[in-house]
């Protein structure tokens, strides 16, 4: 069923205008059933770019990006949102290509009692808007030697840390080189019960692996949020492809979304491939979007600019479209499950006929 315009509150429109931001909406349906009532739920993704120049004082650019995310959440709050995710890393620069620790590291924080996440909780967000708020960060996990991680914090909207997920899948590919600050994430594939239907997030380069989608989606996720931080030149090609896809395997809706910006550095960094160091990483393109089930999908929001993209959708239409296409049904788990056990081993021998 394709997605039709949302009327959203003037007073958004107005606000989301002075304030230098787009604000576009969506609707996808499901069909009405006899025995279950619509399970509609409003999702706001929200893409931005850093506020302060990356060499401003740390506490300063964090606190400005929660001034100017804080702003568009208010927004997202007279639209009626229930469900809002950031972008990845959403209180920094995407300083990781620069591969120096300092200043860095000192963005990290706790993702139970941080000060973002305290943000999130009380000051402006969850609680104040009967809103979840998903919020991923650079942690720092004091329990475990000070490390640090790639973690979204799902705050409920009672105003409880409902639990984190950790990026599984650490890129090494062009400037992204950040298997230089944390490891591949520990918490598996964590599924957050809210008031509002069952999600999960898959954070950024985990969105190029399928199986990754696929376990969130067998620990039962109705909505798969895709916060990233990507450039052009790298990955353009196989945005508009990816969550969609995701979202038509796994019978769920799927949310991406990513900053926008360049972001200049002050000292020159290389990325590994004999051409000359640089300051920046290229253009993050921003056209973060929604994709549902049955294939079809939201229009992106900007390459360039700031935004807010609310988008109503009733999760029935997850289970009609499964019971249409039955692929949860006709997958083969148990063979893949085998075959995977012995592709693993050493002596593993693959299964060529000649
Ligand atoms: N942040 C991140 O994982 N970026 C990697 C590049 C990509 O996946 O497009």
């Amino acid at each position: 069923m394709p997605f039709r315009n949302l009327n959203l509150p003037q007073s958004a429109i107005d606000a989301a205008e002075e304030q230098d931001f787009d604000l576009k909406g969506y609707v996808f349906e499901a069909s009405p059933e006899q025995l279950r009532p619509p399970r509609t739920v409003r999702v706001g993704l929200i893409q931005n770019k850093i506020v302060l120049p990356t060499d401003a004082p740390v506490l300063e650019q964090i606190t400005a990006l929660h001034k100017r995310v804080g702003e568009m959440v208010e927004v997202a709050a007279m639209c009626g949102v229930n469900i809002v995710c950031f972008q990845e890393a959403w209180t920094m620069p995407f300083a990781f290509c620069t591969r120096e620790r300092e200043p860095w590291t000192e963005f990290a924080e706790s993702a139970e009692d941080g000060l973002t996440t305290r943000f999130c909780i009380q000051v402006r967000l969850a609680k104040k808007y009967n809103m979840v708020v998903v919020s991923p960060i650079l942690e720092r996990d004091e329990i475990h030697g000070g490390t640090l991680w790639n973690t979204a914090v799902v705050v409920s909207n009672n105003g409880n840390v409902l639990g984190k997920s950790r990026k599984n899948h650490i890129p090494r590919v062009g400037d992204f080189n950040e298997s230089t600050y944390y490891m591949e994430g520990n918490t598996g594939h964590p599924v957050f019960q809210t008031q509002f239907g069952k999600i999960a997030v898959n954070i950024c380069y985990g969105r190029h692996h399928p199986l990754n989608w696929l376990m969130y989606s067998i620990h039962g996720a109705e909505l798969i949020f895709n916060p990233s931080a990507t450039v052009g030149l790298l990955s353009e090609p196989m945005w508009p492809i990816e969550a969609r896809n995701a979202a038509i395997a796994n019978h769920c809706f799927t949310c991406a979304i990513n900053r926008v910006g360049t972001e200049y550095f002050e000292n020159e960094f290389t990325s590994g491939d004999g051409k000359k160091a640089h300051h920046d990483f290229g253009h993050f393109y921003g056209s973060s979007y929604v994709a549902a089930p049955d294939g079809s999908r939201s229009p992106g929001l900007s390459r360039t600019r700031d935004g807010l993209l609310v988008t109503e959708m009733d999760l029935n239409l997850n289970r009609q479209v499964a019971d249409k296409w039955n692929f949860k049904m006709t997958g083969r788990y148990e063979m893949y499950a085998e075959e995977l056990k012995k592709a693993i081993q050493h002596d593993f021998k693959p299964n060529i006929k000649e």
